[in-house]
């Protein structure tokens, strides 16, 4: 693995921040390769189904927005009627698909829901996890307002480094739905503590490169759906369904010619930090601020070269912001050394030994 480090020293740091600049790691050998993405095809096709009809249900909500569609969970963070339809309606359909070996870590629950005052917005989700089985017709049933609570919850597994874990975030960039911006649908499989599947659904994410110009034009199509095998490279398709295409992350080798990827919300990351990292880089393009994992999609397809998360001090990662959109970028091919991959994050993550595997990836203040 070719590594170049670089060490940014900021005078207003009492503690320098060490970042890894990295090249991706070399290929699996050839044959290895086949056999390990041969052998999650039923997960992925289950994972890549359910991301979708998740998504097409968060397009629905999205497009007509209720007020009382809004609520406000115990860090004040917002959650909405779309973020538990989409975890209910992924874990659904994940157990019907595996029935014998189901556990899944997802970031919703229903404790509010079933406080006094939630029957109605449970009414809501029911009808929106409903109606989205039976457009999809793959399963003859109707959910009860409890069926859908359970399924929420059925994502309450601890996960683990032994077996296999879903690791589910139903609505990444809760913020950026409710402002119409970009979200993602995250979907990762742990195998052994390894990520070894991701899918991210960004529905407003547009099917040509962020950087193209008149990107924002009517007649540009939106709705990408990104996804990754362990040994299989990187996908994008459009949300509609339509035939897939590896993606190839940037081949920019000068930083000054880099643009770099970091959150919307300066809550979420250091803005001024990641201003001065890029001075230091050279970059000269302005930063391209986008909600959720829908970056880490951008990043594999080459929109942009960087990306920058420098969360403020004492937040603590979660598995479901990262764990699908660290294997999109990270099973990219080629890996040849000419492949430009400047990924610093700037996170810490606590939860899978598989997670702090690919620190080589990762940022440590
Ligand atoms: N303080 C703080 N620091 C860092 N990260 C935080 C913080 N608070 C929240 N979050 C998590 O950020 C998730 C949203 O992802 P992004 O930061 O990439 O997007 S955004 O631009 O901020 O919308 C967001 O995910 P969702 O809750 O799924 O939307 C949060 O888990
Ligand atoms: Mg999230
Ligand atoms: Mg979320
Ligand atoms: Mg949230």
């Amino acid at each position: 693995m070719s590594i170049n480090w670089l060490r940014f020293v900021s005078p207003s740091l009492k503690k320098p921040p060490l970042f890894h600049l990295c090249h991706l790691p070399p290929p699996p050998p050839s044959s290895s390769a086949v056999i390990v993405a041969m052998s999650y095809d039923k997960e992925l096709a289950a994972a890549k189904k359910a991301a979708s009809l998740a998504a097409r249900l968060c397009q629905k909500v999205q497009k007509a927005l209720l007020q009382s569609d809004v609520q406000s969970k115990n860090d004040k963070s917002p959650v909405t009627v779309a973020d538990y339809g989409s975890q209910a309606l992924v874990s659904f359909v994940l157990q019907q698909e595996f029935p014998d070996n189901f556990s899944l870590v997802a970031e919703e629950d229903s404790k509010d829901l079933r406080k006094d005052g939630g029957q109605e917005i449970v009414e809501r989700i029911t009808k929106l996890v409903n109606d989205s089985l039976t457009i999809d017709g793959s399963y003859n049933v109707t959910l009860s307002t409890e069926d859908v609570l359970k399924a929420i919850d059925n994502g309450r597994s601890e996960g683990g480094s032994q077996g296999r874990h879903w690791v589910l975030d139903p609505i990444d960039g809760t913020k950026g739905f409710l402002r119409g911006d970009q979200y993602a649908i995250a979907l990762a499989l742990l195998d052994g503590g390894k990520v070894v599947l991701g899918v991210l659904a960004c529905p407003n994410l547009p099917l040509t490169s962020l950087s193209d110009a008149g990107q924002h034009s009517p007649n540009n199509k939106v709705g990408c759906l990104f996804f990754a095998v362990v040994g299989g490279g990187t996908y994008m398709q459009p949300l509609d369904g339509s035939s897939a295409v590896k993606v190839q992350v940037s081949a920019v080798e000068n930083p000054e010619e880099a643009s770099f990827f970091e959150s919307y919300e300066a809550a979420h990351s250091m803005h001024d930090l990641s201003s001065l990292i890029a001075q230091k880089l050279g970059v000269k393009a302005p930063p391209v601020r986008i909600d959720s994992q829908a970056k880490y999609g951008a990043l594999s397809r080459g929109d942009g070269a960087i990306y920058l998360r420098l969360p403020h001090k004492g937040y603590r990662e979660k598995i479901w912001d990262h764990a699908a959109g660290c294997i999109v970028v990270s099973v990219l091919e080629p890996f040849g050394k000419n492949t430009m991959e400047v990924i610093v994050l700037g996170v810490r993550l606590h939860f899978a030994p598989s997670i702090q595997k690919m620190s080589k990836l990762i940022v440590l203040h």
